[in-house]
């Protein structure tokens, strides 16, 4: 049995990659990036454990995709480190960026091979290029670029740890503590996604899967005499509104379920409770807002939606093309795929009794085709 753990750091916010994808959720095939790193190092079968450290609002999405132990990470690498090191149950550690995707496994093999020989090895490239300092060119040959992964003896990193000062690896911390340190070569392939053009750096990725993915949403709102109404992102003359926690957006909040329910996100309550103080009288335009940027993040584009709203009264036929355009703009699709359909239940049934309204929802995403970009 292995007395390795690996950590794999994917709770970063992605600022300098500067796209709506955060680059963990950029799909390789179906796989989210963070997935398809954390697989194919499981595959060299190195480690007992593997712990995966993500922003602790994407936990229970990734829980959808593997079963590995998810840990909420912190504002910054190192803060997100420590916490993943109070979960570590061996004597060794690796930690790799998830943002480091194309581990070979001989690299892997190499430093592993190396762990008794330091407190902390670690892959490095040397420099080809001349290297200036503020004023003054250095001596290249003294420069090392440093990579992950790094294998660290747990308990030394965990000491070097703590502490305030920021180091922006493993073996920098190692070592300020007074740790060893072994250099191993490193590849250009484990070559770091920062910025989009990185894209072009990491050969053992592939196209993300061209499926389209459909969901679909169903909600019912009941009137109450509160005299104003929200429907489809707009404001409907009426002497009467909807009972709801929220504005009472029905529309909305069926359209939101289909798209989460394209995505495999779970449904709106999941995200919005109704019982949340928060999303008291909540503008449904904002909650769906913060679902388009949640796709966004997690790598889905939209395609289109369909809504079709089925209310006796109030009339809508004038509202239709006003709530086309309004919830278009807010999915950042032409309006031309966003449809809104109207119809009455021929006066039968609750809606037909004019006790409220019900909308049936359709969507469409695809994966966000990042070899687009970079
Ligand atoms: N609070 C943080 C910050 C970073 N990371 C991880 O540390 C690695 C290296 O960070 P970087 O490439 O800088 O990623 P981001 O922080 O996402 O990028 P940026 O600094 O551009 O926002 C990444 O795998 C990232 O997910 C982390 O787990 N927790
Ligand atoms: C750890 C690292 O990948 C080694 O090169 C690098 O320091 C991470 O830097 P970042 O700014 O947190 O991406």
């Amino acid at each position: 049995m292995s007395d390795l753990t690996l950590i794999l750091l994917a709770a970063g916010s992605s600022s300098r990659f500067s796209q709506d994808v955060k680059k963990q959720w950029l799909r390789i095939g179906h796989q989210p990036l963070w997935q398809f790193v954390a697989q194919r190092l499981e595959k060299t079968n190195r480690f007992s454990q593997i712990i995966i450290v993500a922003a602790a609002d994407e936990i229970e999405f990734m829980q959808q995709y593997a079963s590995y132990e998810f840990i909420a990470g912190g504002s910054s690498r190192q803060e997100s480190l420590r916490n993943a090191l109070e979960h570590v149950s061996n004597s060794y550690v690796l930690v790799n960026d998830i943002a480091r995707a194309c581990i070979s496994e001989d690299l892997l093999g190499r430093i592993i091979d190396a762990k008794d020989s330091a407190d902390c090895i670690v892959p490095y490239l040397n420099v080809t290029d001349t290297i200036v300092y503020e004023k003054e060119t250095i001596d290249r040959e003294k420069v090392k670029k440093i990579q992950t992964p790094q294998l660290s003896k747990t308990a030394v990193l965990k000491a070097a740890l703590e502490t305030n000062q920021t180091y922006t690896d493993e073996s920098s911390a190692i070592v300020a503590h007074g740790g060893t340190r072994k250099f191993v070569a490193g590849e250009d392939d484990a070559h770091k996604i920062t910025y989009a053009e990185d894209l072009n750096k990491v050969p053992c990725l592939h196209t993300p899967s061209s499926d389209i993915l459909s969901g679909n949403g169903f909600d019912v709102h009941a009137f109450d005499d509160k005299g104003e109404m929200w429907l489809g992102g707009v404001e409907i003359k009426s002497d009467f509104g909807f009972k709801a926690h929220s504005d009472g957006d029905v529309a909305i909040h069926a359209l939101i379920d289909a798209l989460l329910g394209a995505a495999g996100m779970g449904d709106i309550g999941m995200l919005f409770p109704d019982n949340n103080a928060q999303y008291k009288g909540a503008d449904s335009k904002e909650l769906l807002k913060r679902v388009v940027t949640k796709l966004h993040n997690f790598g889905f584009v939209i395609i289109n939606a369909d809504i079709t709203i089925a209310a006796q009264t109030p009339r809508l036929a004038d509202y239709k093309q006003p709530m086309r355009t309004t919830l278009a703009a807010i999915l950042n699709i032409d309006p031309s795929r966003m449809n809104v359909k109207a119809t009455t239940t021929e006066r039968l049934g609750f809606i037909g009794r004019s006790e409220g309204v019900g909308v049936i929802a359709n969507a469409n995403l695809k994966y966000f085709n990042w070899k687009t970009i970079g």
